[in-house]
């Protein structure tokens, strides 16, 4: 687990990180999203120590990361920008394998490790691994990237916009290979981005910042649906974000009662039934109201057109 206790960054007398403190568990995916110069890449930079926080301290399973020898601390941590950062004049092989080099890793042991490696992203070890950084196209420089920083099996991974440069196709593809990594492996990751569409996807948990500090932690659901002020839903808006059909659920929809009704005769639908299934199964524009049960079979709300015109108007 990893944990920010009030932590502060100051660059002379400016307060760059003001007071910051979140906690992220084990194999979770937490996006931290917000305005350009909002902290964000400060903020995960004190994780490994790239910059050091001015107060507050940061643990990691409960140790302060201060007290970790700090070459255990980086090569447990792996780390992904946005520059992917491949040196040059070394082949796919000699990148992926920079850090089992520095964690003294014999030959076999590291090049089984590479050949695995390649083959989750369905790049072979034949045709790419003597290949040079130049000689592969941006997503696949990218993926050596992702698969140099998994190359050690580190617990926590770092990655800065580290799509931010990919054409959106690639983007998508890397996402969903990332995703699926993380999840396989349960692999607890720090990611930044821009792009809250980017968040919606990959996120457990967003975190959202301005100004050096943290405005709202959420599910991606409940930040779009709650966003705690005008700052974050005008972020969501001018992205045009929208939830799809089959996550918008009865619960989302309706307006909660607060004292029993009869609901007989009337058409009920769970609390957890999507839009898109209740778009299947009524004509909604012919159903004045639905009423919305619980678990327990308790009508909890009442799903009117204005409750739906509010929902929807809220989102725009
Ligand atoms: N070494 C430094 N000295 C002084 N100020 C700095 C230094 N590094 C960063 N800053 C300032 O700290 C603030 C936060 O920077 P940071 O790079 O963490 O933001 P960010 O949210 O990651 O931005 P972006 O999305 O544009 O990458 C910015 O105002 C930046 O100018």
């Amino acid at each position: 687990m990893i944990e920010y206790r009030n932590v502060k960054k100051y660059y002379g007398d400016k307060e760059i990180i003001r007071d910051v403190s979140f906690t992220v568990s084990k194999g979770e995916f937490v996006v931290i999203i917000g305005p350009s110069g909002c902290g964000k890449t400060t903020t995960v930079k004190m994780l490994n120590r790239l910059i050091d926080a001015s107060e507050g301290e940061i643990l990691i399973d409960g140790v302060n990361n201060k007290d970790i020898d700090l070459i255990k601390l980086r090569t447990s941590i792996g780390y992904v920008i946005q520059q992917i950062g491949l040196f040059p004049n070394m082949t796919v092989e000699e990148n992926i394998s920079v850090v089992p080099k520095i964690m003294k890793w014999d030959k076999e042991k590291t090049l089984n490790r590479v050949k695995e490696l390649l083959d989750m992203v369905n790049m072979p070890y034949n045709e790419y691994g003597k290949k040079y950084p130049k000689q592969l196209s941006g997503g696949q420089q990218q993926r050596i990237g992702v698969l140099r920083a998994l190359a050690v099996n580190p617990p926590i991974i770092i990655m800065d916009e580290p799509f931010g440069a990919l054409d959106p196709i690639t983007r998508e593809i890397l996402q969903s290979e990332v995703k699926k990594i993380q999840k396989e492996l349960n692999i607890t990751v720090l990611f930044i981005t821009h792009d809250m569409h980017e968040a919606m996807k990959l996120a457990d948990r967003i975190i959202f910042m301005s100004g050096g500090e943290i405005l709202q932690q959420a599910s991606p659901k409940e930040m779009f649906l709650h966003p705690a002020n005008e700052e974050i839903s005008r972020f969501m808006s001018l992205q045009e974000v929208s939830l799809k059909e089959n996550e918008i659920t009865a619960a989302d929809l309706m307006q909660s009662l607060s004292s029993p009704v009869c609901a007989e005769g009337a058409v009920v639908v769970p609390a957890e039934e999507t839009l898109e299934n209740m778009g299947r199964q009524y004509d909604l524009s012919s159903q004045n109201k639905l009423y919305v049960k619980d678990e327990e079979g308790q009508i909890v709300g009442i799903i009117t057109v204005e409750s739906m015109i509010r929902h929807f108007t809220k989102q725009v």
